[in-house]
C-alpha cells in the first residue's frame, strides 16, 4: 500500500504549502486528488514520488519510506506529470528504451508491450522521431507511454487528461481500467469532476493545502453531514462550506 502520513510540505519551510495530509493508495483502486488551482495537488504529487522533500511526514509503499530504500521504493512507482518531461536528442523509441533499461527490462518485454502501446495510441510512425517536433498532445502520449511500459504497482498521474484529444483518452482511460484490474494502484489529479466521479474509487479534496473531505462519495456525504451529494456538489462544500 502507498501511505501518506500527516504530510507538509512545500517550497519553503516558513509557508508549507501542503499541511497534514493524510490518505493511502491500494493496489487495485483509483484515488482521485482533486482541488481548485494552487490548492497543492502537483506538491502532494510531488512530496510523494520524492522530487521535493517533505518537510514532515512519511510517505511509504508497504511500510517502506525513499529514504530507507530509494531503488525499491522508485520502482514500485511511474509519474506522468503534468508538463511533458522529455530529451531532445532522444526519439520517442529511445524514450521507451531508456525507460526500459531503467527498470531493467527484458529487450522482449520492451518490444512486447512498446509496439501495442504504440499502436495503442496512433505513434507508430512517429517512433522514430524526435519529440521536439511533436504536438503537445503527442509530447503527453511520451510520458504515458513509458509509465504504461512499466507496469507499475502505483502510477501517479498530474492532470491526466489535459492536452489529450478524444480517442488518446479514451485510450487512457482503457489503460487505466485495465491497470486497475491488474492490480494497479493509481493516484490522479484532475480538475474534471465528471470523469473523476466515473472512474475513481475514492476521493481526497484539498483546499488550500489542507484536507477537507476523504474517501468514497458514500463517506464523503457522511464526512460532510450530507446524503447523496454528487461529487461536484461535495467539492463545493468542501470549498465554501456550502451546501445545495
Ligand atoms: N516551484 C514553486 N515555487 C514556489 N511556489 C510554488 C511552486 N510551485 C507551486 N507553488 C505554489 O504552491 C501552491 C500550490 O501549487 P500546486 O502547483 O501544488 O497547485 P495545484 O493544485 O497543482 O494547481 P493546478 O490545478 O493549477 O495545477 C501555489 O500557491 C503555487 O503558487
Amino acid at each position: 500500500m502507498l501511505s501518506i502520513q500527516q504530510l507538509y510540505g512545500g517550497y519553503s519551510r516558513q509557508f508549507p504549502v501542503i499541511k497534514n495530509i493524510d490518505f493511502s493508495v491500494s493496489p487495485g483502486e483509483i484515488v482521485g486528488l482533486i482541488g481548485l488551482n494552487g490548492a497543492g495537488k502537483s506538491t502532494t504529487l510531488k512530496n510523494i514520488l520524492g522530487l521535493i522533500t517533505p518537510f514532515s511526514g512519511t510517505v511509504s509503499i508497504d511500510g517502506k519510506t525513499l529514504t530507507e530504500d530509494p531503488e525499491t521504493f522508485r520502482n514500485q512507482l511511474a509519474y506522468i506529470p503534468e508538463t511533458p518531461l522529455f530529451y531532445e536528442e532522444l526519439t520517442l523509441w529511445e524514450h521507451l528504451e531508456l525507460t526500459a533499461s531503467a527498470y531493467r527490462m527484458p529487450p522482449d518485454l520492451l518490444q512486447e508491450r512498446a509496439q501495442s502501446l504504440l499502436t495503442r495510441f496512433r505513434m507508430q510512425k512517429v517512433k522514430n522521431w524526435f519529440p521536439d517536433t511533436f504536438s503537445k498532445g503527442m509530447q503527453q502520449k511520451i510520458m504515458i507511454l513509458c509509465a504504461f511500459l512499466v507496469k507499475p504497482r502505483f502510477l501517479i498521474i498530474d492532470e491526466p487528461f489535459v492536452g489529450l484529444d478524444l480517442l488518446a483518452t479514451q485510450s487512457l482511460l482503457e489503460l487505466l481500467q485495465s491497470g486497475k484490474k491488474e492490480g494497479m494502484g493509481i493516484l490522479m489529479s484532475t480538475h474534471i469532476l465528471g470523469m473523476a466521479e466515473k472512474y475513481c474509487d475514492r476521493f481526497v479534496l484539498i483546499h488550500e493545502g489542507q484536507m477537507r473531505l476523504k474517501g468514497t462519495l458514500a463517506e464523503m456525504n457522511q464526512q460532510a453531514g450530507t446524503q447523496n451529494k454528487s461529487l461536484d456538489e461535495l467539492f463545493m462544500i468542501a470549498i465554501e462550506g456550502k451546501q445545495s
